[in-house]
């Protein structure tokens, strides 16, 4: 372990866990001298056990920003909430104006905006940063979304595009844009993985339960789907987890997990967002909720005795052919799920004036990050093409592929409800995409039946204005 002197040290990280203790390696192999600090002794002797040259950790916060070069530059990756506005305090208590406080963890965006509203009201730079790519991506080259303080995102700016993963010889971090942008971004990107993990899920339910194909048969579906246009992190490590078994063990891993999902909230807030700017991002709701259904385990299993249907399921089918149109419907409700997500985005700029530039988001998940996938290189192209295009299913490329796999997103749902297998994020992307483009929805009537019950009027096609009408049976004329 280096012995450091006061003021020498680049970049100093505030707990020492899954991620911070990685994101500092990754920076310390990148020459920079690294401060690591945190609560726990354990965590900060684990650090100094690591032996690299030029990471020190440090049990009191105040030796520990003493340690650091000025500007300061402090990261947090502590869990979110109230105890990032108490390292926050403790902070305020051992740093000057003028120093950077970065934080990387999945902080709800209002509680960024309000921090950085506060910080920067008392003269610090402040950079509320999402972070991508799970412990792996954090050590060896992770997507990041900061957004908040551009002055100190220049700054920042080497250090993060050194340890950012690169695709095509681009770093995977950028600007955001205002306040919160970049905690909104990363929330979204949570609530698209969601999404794309329940979609991945309905494909196993239909594959065990519908075709009948055993583990080796459908890690070898997954396998064959990762080498085409579904390439993406989530597919790879689906791959993997259906040839995972534990040492001296016969049978997957997978089979002994209690199918109770958990959540810590960034899919959901991801769809409480979407409600409040009225964005329909179906997938994702759905995705929360299955994830809240598996959890009613209990209810479950005594519903299951009471539902439970003896005729066998079985799609009597051929599974080479089956598989290749559940291929095109994952395809299309992954397109699906990435657009929902967009669109939200697209929303929240214009609401909350984040001058986000979405072509630059789509870019820089292209790599590190868990959504990333070789769709996102069609998602780029699309925004970049036309960055005012509102919505993904308007672009001309996007709408030939999604033209071209709706007859099997078609047959995997309607065969799903026949057989009473689940496919609800499958079901939700399809009938999101009809409602999408039907211009003339069924909606008249919910707005007569609004009217009807609480005069709450309705507009007319051609004429300008609100109007009202007494419903009742006495005034209806024959
Ligand atoms: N794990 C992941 O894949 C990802 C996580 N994130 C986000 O990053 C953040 C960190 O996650 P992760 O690394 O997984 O979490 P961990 O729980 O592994 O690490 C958090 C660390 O912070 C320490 N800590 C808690 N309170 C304080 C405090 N007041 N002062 C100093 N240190 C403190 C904890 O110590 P102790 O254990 O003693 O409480 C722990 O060592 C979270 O917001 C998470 O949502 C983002 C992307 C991916
Ligand atoms: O941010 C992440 C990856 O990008 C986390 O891994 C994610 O928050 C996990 O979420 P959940 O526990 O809700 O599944």
């Amino acid at each position: 372990m280096n012995e450091q002197n006061t003021n020498q040290n680049a970049f100093g990280m505030i707990g020492l866990g899954t991620m911070g203790s990685n994101l500092l390696q990754n920076i310390a192999d990148h020459g920079y001298n690294c401060a690591g600090y945190d609560n726990s002794k354990q965590k900060v002797d684990a650090l100094n056990n690591l032996g690299s040259e030029n990471i020190k950790g440090y049990s009191t916060l105040k030796e520990f920003t003493d340690s650091l070069k000025s500007p300061k530059i402090v990261m947090m990756l502590v869990p979110a909430g109230e105890i990032v506005d108490s390292v926050i305090k403790d902070l305020l208590t051992v740093l000057e104006k003028g120093d950077i406080i970065i934080d990387g963890g999945n902080s709800h965006f209002t509680d960024t905006e309000q921090r950085f509203i506060d910080l920067e009201g008392k003269g610090y730079h402040f950079v509320g940063m999402g972070v991508s790519g799970g412990e792996e991506g954090a050590r060896r080259g992770s997507s990041m979304m900061p957004g908040g303080d551009e002055e100190a995102y220049e700054h920042l700016k080497p250090i993060l595009e050194k340890i950012a993963a690169h695709v095509n010889g681009e770093p995977t971090v950028a600007f955001m844009g205002e306040r919160s942008a970049g905690h909104f971004v990363k929330m979204v990107h949570n609530g698209i993985e969601y999404a794309i993990m329940q979609l991945i899920s309905e494909t196993y339910e239909i594959m065990k339960k519908g075709l009948k194909m055993d583990n080796e048969e459908i890690h070898q579906v997954y396998k064959k789907w990762n080498e085409g246009r579904l390439k993406s992190y989530l597919l790879e490590i689906t791959t993997d987890i259906f040839a995972y078994k534990n040492e001296g063990e016969k049978t997957l891993l997978l089979d002994e997990i209690r199918d109770a999902a958990k959540a810590k909230g960034t899919g959901k807030w991801t769809s409480q967002a979407a409600m409040d700017l009225h964005i329909p991002t179906p997938i994702i709701d759905i995705a929360v909720s299955m994830r809240n259904l598996s959890s009613l385990k209990d209810l479950r299993v005594e519903a299951s005795k009471i539902y439970s249907d003896s005729t066998e399921i079985n799609y009597k089918t051929n599974n080479e052919d089956y598989c290749n149109k559940l291929e095109d419907a994952f395809y299309f409700a992954m397109v699906s799920a990435y657009a929902q997500g967009m669109h939200l985005l697209y929303q929240a700029n214009i609401e909350f004036d984040y001058k986000v530039n979405l072509d630059t988001i789509a870019k820089i998940w292209r790599g590190g990050c868990i959504i990333r996938s070789e769709f996102l290189e069609d998602i780029y192209f699309a925004f970049n093409k036309n960055p005012k295009l509102q919505h993904l299913l308007l672009d001309n490329e996007v709408a030939k592929s999604l033209t071209e796999t709706l007859p099997g997103i078609r047959a995997i749902v309607s065969d799903a409800a026949l057989h009473g297998i689940s496919t609800p994020a499958f079901s939700s992307s399809v009938s999101y995409f009809d409602n999408f483009r039907n211009e003339n929805m069924p909606t008249n009537l919910v707005q007569a039946q609004r009217d009807y019950f609480g005069s709450h009027t309705y507009e007319l096609k051609g004429k300008e204005g609100v109007f009202h009408t007494k419903w009742m049976m006495e005034n209806i004329k024959e």
